[in-house]
């Protein structure tokens, strides 16, 4: 008999389908992994914007995580939108009692249209609290700013930045290119605690259909953490399968329209570029 894998989200709700718990959903099933959910939030949420932000009570996110986890063998489970220092401490105690075997944190702040998914208050309680029990952390540049404290312009910043949060108790962390100013290339920098370094890079795709490339990426790199692959491994596939997704969009909406989950399917071989750092 096929083991079946299963895969927990605990994450805001996008109702346009293309970013959180959707999206998460998604990669989850494309991947061959059976994907659980916990909603954090649910948003009224389109391409052209968050239009509202409804917040769950602690309690209702806790009772969702316990009944997953009491009663399927979860193998890896990813943060998304959190909203609150409650959700979060709740959160953190409720991982802490069935200690994840993979945790991917995916420090989801600000929706690219502008809207507000994580409480200023919240900032710290995240970086204190939750990340020492992460595996991986994924943040975007602007993500990481707010994490680390500094501001972020240079190729040595981003590596500076990286070894801040290291320093959390975090195993790795991603720091998602997305976001920077290079025309050519979209380049995450994968740096961990046992001193493995790489750059994953990628042709720049010139598209305005970016919603949701964050909740992607991190539920692509949980889907394969919870067959058992390795981080570094898991990272290597999500980057191929987020790029055939941005690349594949399906022009939906009249903002920025999401990605294509389903486009790894028939997609064959490897796009990026692997460049080993010191
Ligand atoms: N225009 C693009 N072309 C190719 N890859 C991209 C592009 N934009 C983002 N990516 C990739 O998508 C993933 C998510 O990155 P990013 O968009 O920075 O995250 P977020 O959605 O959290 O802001 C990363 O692997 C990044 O390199
Ligand atoms: C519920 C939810 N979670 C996460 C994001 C971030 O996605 P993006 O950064 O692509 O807007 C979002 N827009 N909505």
């Amino acid at each position: 008999m096929q083991m079946t894998f299963v895969a927990l989200t605990i994450a805001g709700s996008d109702s346009g389908g293309g970013a959180g718990i959707q999206a998460d959903l998604k990669t989850f099933q494309e991947l061959g992994v059976y994907g659980t959910s916990a909603l954090t939030a649910v948003t009224a949420q389109n391409t052209l914007g968050v239009h509202g932000v409804y917040p769950l009570k602690a309690s209702e996110v806790e009772k969702q995580i316990c009944a997953v986890m009491d009663d399927f063998p979860v193998t890896a489970i990813k943060t998304g939108m959190l909203f609150s220092v409650d959700i979060i401490r709740k959160v953190v105690h409720t991982l802490k009692h069935y200690q994840a075997q993979a945790l991917i944190i995916d420090p989801v702040m600000i929706a690219k249209g502008g809207a507000s998914l994580l409480q200023n208050e919240a900032i710290q309680a995240l970086k204190e609290e939750l990340l020492p029990l992460a595996s991986i952390i994924t943040p975007n540049i602007p993500e990481a700013e707010l994490l680390a404290g500094m501001k972020i312009t240079t190729a040595h910043d981003i590596e500076r930045a990286a070894e801040i949060l290291l320093e959390t108790g975090v195993d790795a962390v991603v720091m998602k290119g997305g976001h920077l100013d290079n025309q050519d290339f979209a380049e995450d920098l994968f740096m961990s605690s046992n001193g493995r370094k790489f750059k994953l890079r990628s042709e720049r795709i010139h598209t305005k259909d970016t919603h949701g490339t964050g909740c992607t990426f991190s539920a692509a790199i949980t889907a394969s953490m919870a067959k058992g692959k390795s981080m570094e491994e898991a990272v290597m596939i999500a980057k191929d399968y987020i790029h055939v997704a941005i690349k594949e969009g399906l022009h939906l909406g009249n903002g920025h329209g999401p990605t294509n989950h389903w486009a790894y399917q028939s997609y064959k071989g490897s796009i990026k570029e692997v460049v080993l750092l010191d």
